[in-house]
């Protein structure tokens, strides 16, 4: 292959999530959500944002499955949302909810695009989150059967699974920062909800085997931050070891791959874990498919005994991102190399990768140079790690559309497509038809 040129097959995309895009959140049949509740209630959204109309996709999905077309994406990343399946999370089925996503499906199917569904990104359905969420040991069986259903009604045409999105961001920034949905700010609730997400993902792994989908594929999708040490001095390299362990991938890849959490958790964190979680180590090590990456950023750590786990982030003084995100394409090599090499998982798959810039309309375009730059430097890394070993099968931009940025709302740009929320029209960015010239050279060189 040449020094340029990606493997043949390489699965491009692009990803989205149901409650960033879609809008009609209670329409038809829906229950609310965590986060339907999270962004209605004052001050937890930029400018009191919601996802009540977000790119409305619910009405528009075959508009934007022909804008996937056009930019010639081979694959596309969603997310279902639970409570337009199960209002309350379990029990009665809202027909109108499978519906939707069976449209979607076999719209995606005629347009020749892969489905990659994303089972949960997030948005709990409220009632459950009313019996404790992902703090109750009990929620590993109700999301189990919500997805066995959803193997069982689109299993026939939908072949790659995902079972949960970011499980670090929902449990700790959801229930220890409380930036997002459910709000909590409580670390002990946070490793619950590390640990019954573990315990939710390995029931539904199993459940997905039973259920034997032909060709049918099981993944997980992980966060992560390359962490360096700020000085080369022991403390530092061990406070960023432990940030490693901690938001990164390994908090759950070792439970998945070697049947325990990290050294450094069961070290540092031990008091935090549920009681007795080693009963449930065994069932939770439980084999995958594929290894799904998300990455975005990286940064230094310097010890410091009043930050948790003794480290807190500094700035390397890189070029930022919208977000405040340092860019630091060797960080994505980093991640990727060091999941390979710690874990050795059969496929990866970058899941989500991409930037937030500040992106204007000039005559009906965005020429949004720094966001092609962003994904070129991002994309010479993934190329590197597959010439290193790396079992790297795909890549979905995040994300195809601009759309609610949760507590941010609309106010950060993530798209290859913008979208103008008064008019609902969507215009391709300038790094769209880069990336489409990606796709079609499957190349970042052309
Ligand atoms: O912050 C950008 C993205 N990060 N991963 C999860 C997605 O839902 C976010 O929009
Ligand atoms: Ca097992």
């Amino acid at each position: 292959m040449s020094e340029k040129v990606f493997p043949k097959d390489f699965m491009w995309g692009a990803a989205t999530a149901s409650y960033q895009i879609e809008g009609s959140p209670l329409v038809d049949g829906a229950g609310s959500s965590i986060w339907h509740r999270f962004s209605h209630t004052p001050g937890n959204t930029y400018n009191g944002d919601t996802g009540d109309v977000a790119d409305d996709h619910y009405n528009k999905y075959k508009e934007d499955i022909a804008l996937m077309k056009e930019l010639g994406l081979k694959a596309y990343r969603f997310s279902i949302s639970w409570p337009r399946i199960f209002p309350y999370g379990k029990g009665k089925i809202n027909e109108k909810g499978v519906d939707f996503y069976n449209r979607l499906v076999d719209e995606l199917l005629k347009a020749n695009i892969t489905p990659f569904v994303t089972l949960y990104h997030w948005d709990l359905p409220a009632a459950l989150q009313d019996l404790g969420g992902w703090t109750n040991r009990d929620i590993a069986y109700w999301y189990t059967d919500y997805a066995d259903y959803m193997f069982q009604r689109f299993g026939d045409r939908v072949k790659n699974w995902i079972t949960l999105n970011e499980p670090w961001v929902m449990a700790f920034v959801g229930h220890f920062m409380g930036e997002h949905a459910p709000g909590m700010k409580d670390l002990y609730a946070s490793f619950s909800a590390v640990h019954n997400q573990l315990r939710a993902h390995s029931k539904t792994v199993k459940a997905f085997r039973e259920e034997n989908i032909k060709e049918g594929k099981i993944g997980i999708t992980l966060s992560n931050t390359s962490h360096d040490p700020a000085a080369d001095s022991q403390e530092d390299i061990d406070a960023a070891r432990l940030a490693h362990e901690w938001s990164n991938y390994p908090l759950f890849l070792n439970p998945i791959y070697k049947g325990d959490y990290p050294k450094g958790i069961k070290e540092h964190a031990s008091e935090f874990l549920p009681h007795n979680y080693e009963n449930d180590l065994e069932e939770i090590k439980e084999k995958i498919d594929f290894v799904g990456i998300n990455y975005y950023s990286g940064d230094l750590v310097k010890a410091d005994t009043k930050s948790f786990l003794g480290g807190k982030n500094v700035e390397r003084g890189l070029p930022k991102t919208e977000m405040g995100w340092e860019i630091y394409p060797e960080g994505f090599y980093k991640i990727l190399k060091g999941v390979q090499e710690e874990y050795n998982p059969k496929e990866v798959y970058v899941t989500e990768n991409g930037a937030a810039f500040d992106d204007k309309v000039v005559n009906q375009e965005v020429h949004d140079e720094k966001r092609i730059e962003y994904l070129k430097q991002h994309l010479e890394q993934a190329l590197k790690a597959i010439q290193n070993g790396v079992t790297l099968k795909g890549y979905f931009a995040w994300s195809l559309l601009d759309n609610f940025e949760w507590a941010w709302g609309y106010s950060k740009r993530f798209g290859i497509v913008y979208v103008d929320y008064k008019t609902q029209k969507r215009i391709i960015k300038d790094s769209g038809k880069w990336y489409s010239q990606v796709i079609k050279n499957n190349s970042f060189e052309f």
